[in-house]
Parts: C-alpha cells; sequence; structure tokens
C-alpha cells in the first residue's frame, strides 16, 4: 500500500491501518498494510468493545487492536441504549479478551470530552484493570479548547499514571492541532494524527501541523522525518481525491507564498522575517507572487529570476504601475507575463 510505505518512510510510530470488522475490503487492506509494513510500525485495527470485532482484527493477523466504546450519555443513551454499568462490563470483558489472545490494546472512550468526568475516571481505570496497555483521548466532537483539553488530560495522567496517554482530536472549531499540541503539554506521548487533517466532517489534528508544532513551538523530539512532510501530503491528496487547500500551514501550495511588497522585501534580505521555518525543512517551496500588493524589490527578484534586470529605476516603477493597474482589474500577474511587459517596456 503506497500510503503505508510512505508514512513508514515518514518515520509514524503507529498506523491505524482499518476497521477489519467493516468489511471484507477493509479486512484485506488491514491484512496488506501489515504485511508491507508491519515490521517498520505498529500496525492497528480498529474495533468497537465487542468479540467479533476483536476476532477479526486477531484473524487479520494483528498484534494490536484499539477498542473503543463511547462514554458520554448522549451516546450511551441514543447510540448504545446501554447503562453506565454495562459500559463499563463491556469494557472490562473485552479489553481483557484482547489482552487474554496476547493483543497490545489501546483503549478510547468515545466522546470523553463530553463524558461526566468521574464516569469517564472510571472508564479508563476500568479499561487500564483489564490490561489496556495505552489509552487515548478522543475529543470525538471537537468541543475542546487547548484550556479544557490540558486540564482533561492532566486529570487523567492521574489514573493512567505510567501508561502513555494519547489524544485524538476533531477539528470542529478548527483546535484539532492546538488542542492535541495542548495535550502532549498535559502529559500525552501519542498524537493521532492523519494526513491533511482528513477525516470525519471537519477533519482531525493534521499530522504536519502537529510534529512542526510540537517539533518548533515547543521544542519536542518528534521521529517524524520533516522534508518529507510536503510529498506526503502530496501523495495522499493525490490518492485520496481530496485537494489540499491553499492556504493550508506547512504544506498548502500558499504556505511560503509571498505577495505583499513588505514580506517579499523582508523575505529576499532574509527569509526569517517572514518565515517561521523554512520551506525546505518541510519539503515545500517559496513562491514570491506578484500582484496589486507588489513592491520593487519583489518586482526586481521576480524578473531576475528569470534573466532580466532593469537598471533604469524609472522604467521599473513604470512596470509596476502597470502590473499594479492589471492587478487591481483582477489579472493573474504571473512570472511570464511580468517578463514580457518588462522585454516590451525595455525595447520601446
Ligand atoms: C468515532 C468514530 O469514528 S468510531 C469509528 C467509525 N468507523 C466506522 O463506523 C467504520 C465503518 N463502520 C461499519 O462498517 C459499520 O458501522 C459496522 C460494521 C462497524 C457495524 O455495522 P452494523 O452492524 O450495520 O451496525 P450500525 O453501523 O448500523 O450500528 C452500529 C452498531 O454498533 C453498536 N456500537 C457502536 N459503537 C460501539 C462500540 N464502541 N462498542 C460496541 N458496540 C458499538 C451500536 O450500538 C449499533 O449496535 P446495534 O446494531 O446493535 O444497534
Ligand atoms: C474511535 C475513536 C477514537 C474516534 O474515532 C473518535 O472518537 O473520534
Amino acid at each position: 500500500m503506497t500510503i503505508a510505505r510512505q508514512l513508514a518512510k515518514l518515520g509514524v510510530d503507529v498506523i491505524e491501518a482499518g476497521f477489519p470488522a467493516s468489511s471484507d475490503g477493509e479486512f484485506q487492506a488491514t491484512k496488506k498494510i501489515l504485511d508491507e509494513v508491519g515490521d517498520q510500525v505498529e500496525v492497528l485495527g480498529l474495533a468497537r468493545a465487542n468479540r467479533r470485532d476483536i476476532e477479526r482484527g486477531i484473524d487479520a493477523g494483528l498484534s494490536s487492536i484499539h477498542v473503543f466504546i463511547a462514554t458520554s450519555e448522549i451516546h450511551m443513551k441514543y447510540k448504545l441504549k446501554m447503562s453506565r454499568e454495562e459500559v463499563l462490563n463491556t469494557i472490562y470483558e473485552n479489553v481483557s479478551y484482547a489482552k487474554s489472545h496476547g493483543l497490545t490494546v489501546e483503549f478510547s472512550p468515545e466522546d470523553a470530552t463530553r463524558s461526566e468526568e468521574d464516569f469517564l475516571m472510571t472508564a479508563v481505570r476500568t479499561a487500564i484493570d483489564a490490561g489496556a496497555d495505552r489509552i487515548n483521548v478522543p475529543d470525538t466532537v471537537g468541543v475542546m479548547t487547548p484550556f479544557t483539553f490540558y486540564d482533561l488530560i492532566k486529570k487523567l495522567t492521574t489514573v493512567t499514571k505510567d501508561k502513555t496517554i494519547s489524544v485524538h482530536c476533531h477539528n470542529d472549531f478548527g483546535l484539532a492541532t492546538a488542542n492535541s499540541i495542548a495535550g502532549v503539554a498535559a502529559g500525552a506521548r501519542q498524537v493521532h494524527v492523519t494526513v491533511n487533517g482528513i477525516g470525519e466532517r471537519a477533519g482531525n489534528a493534521s499530522l504536519e501541523e502537529v510534529v512542526m508544532a510540537l517539533k518548533k513551538l515547543m521544542g519536542y523530539e518528534v521521529n517524524i522525518k520533516p522534508w518529507l512532510l510536503y510529498e506526503t501530503s502530496k501523495l495522499v491528496s493525490e490518492l485520496s481525491g481530496i485537494p489540499v487547500p491553499y492556504f493550508k500551514a506547512i504544506v498548502g501550495e500558499n504556505a511560503f507564498g509571498h505577495e505583499a511588497g513588505i514580506h517579499v522585501h523582508g523575505v529576499i534580505e532574509n527569509p526569517l522575517t517572514y518565515e517561521p521555518m523554512s520551506p525546505e525543512e518541510v519539503g515545500n517551496f517559496r513562491r514570491l507572487a506578484l500582484g496589486k500588493h507588489s513592491g520593487i524589490h519583489g518586482l526586481r527578484r521576480v524578473l531576475k529570476d528569470q534573466g532580466i534586470e532593469i537598471n533604469d529605476e524609472g522604467k521599473l516603477k513604470e512596470l509596476l504601475r502597470e502590473i499594479k493597474k492589471r492587478a487591481d482589474t483582477g489579472e493573474k500577474i504571473t512570472p511570464e507575463l511580468a517578463k514580457s511587459l518588462a522585454l516590451k517596456l525595455m525595447n520601446n
């Protein structure tokens, strides 16, 4: 599986390969990913807290399984139609069952962040008593802020103690990355992420954003090879058919794009004036654009990059005025257009 091989090359620790009980296709895909990269990364299968799902994971050859069941009142009442006691019993029975088959078990109290806190702690403690190896904390509908999530993870560490805490954040309010790094600050040492942040609804925490924020803003050591982030993003976008937003952080086409004259001038003098990291660090590219916000320094550089040097300041300013006039009408100013206008001006 191309994406799985790329993720292994990128340096991820764990790949959640699929939901084997979901369909034969998912079952086969999970098996194939396990065969492809199981010797390089931990390959996990998702399973509801029921024996059939766990058994399908075992049948797929997995040695790690991610067992989940909801612990929020709304999910227990309307989805599971189970009492708190029934959920706790289901957690214990199924985590124990998975452990009895020698599996590494990651347990998720689904909708944890909307669960009544004491019950959530009891559910987590129950999973640990049943042998769970890791506890993943899903903000299933993305209702946390970095502040509330930090507090919740901090409290959970008093229950999980030396067990690894994982965080799984959704982006419904655009806070998935911020919440993920807050979870790490509070003690989480595994983060669920997806390439380009793809996922249900508004998606999940973006791998590239979480990795670079942890490294550059918080000074954490992360195994990921950041210079492969852009190519990984492109691969997943192409194979999934889900485009990467133009302004997407880290891997967007405009993530290192500069048009405003003051910015372009600063970047030409020293990229650190307007770049918190270099595009090369993540395998992306710097783009100097021309438009209604351009300045003379930017115009001179775009022309120079195409082998054109106009030493006459007057002519250069005249060209900039022409470019701004065209851009004001909505015309896209490509480097090629700037070059042809420059040559026309130089030969008048
Ligand atoms: C928050 C998340 O993202 S969780 C992961 C979501 N991923 C998926 O759903 C993967 C794709 N899903 C599927 O292929 C199907 O939903 C299956 C195969 C898992 C189940 O399909 P179906 O048997 O048709 O059930 P359906 O999806 O309609 O309903 C879910 C059933 O699972 C039960 N269930 C849901 N979550 C859990 C859980 N964590 N533990 C135990 N049972 C659960 C529900 O109560 C419901 O049970 P019911 O059929 O007895 O009423
Ligand atoms: C299964 C769990 C981790 C999940 O996907 C969610 O709650 O969002």
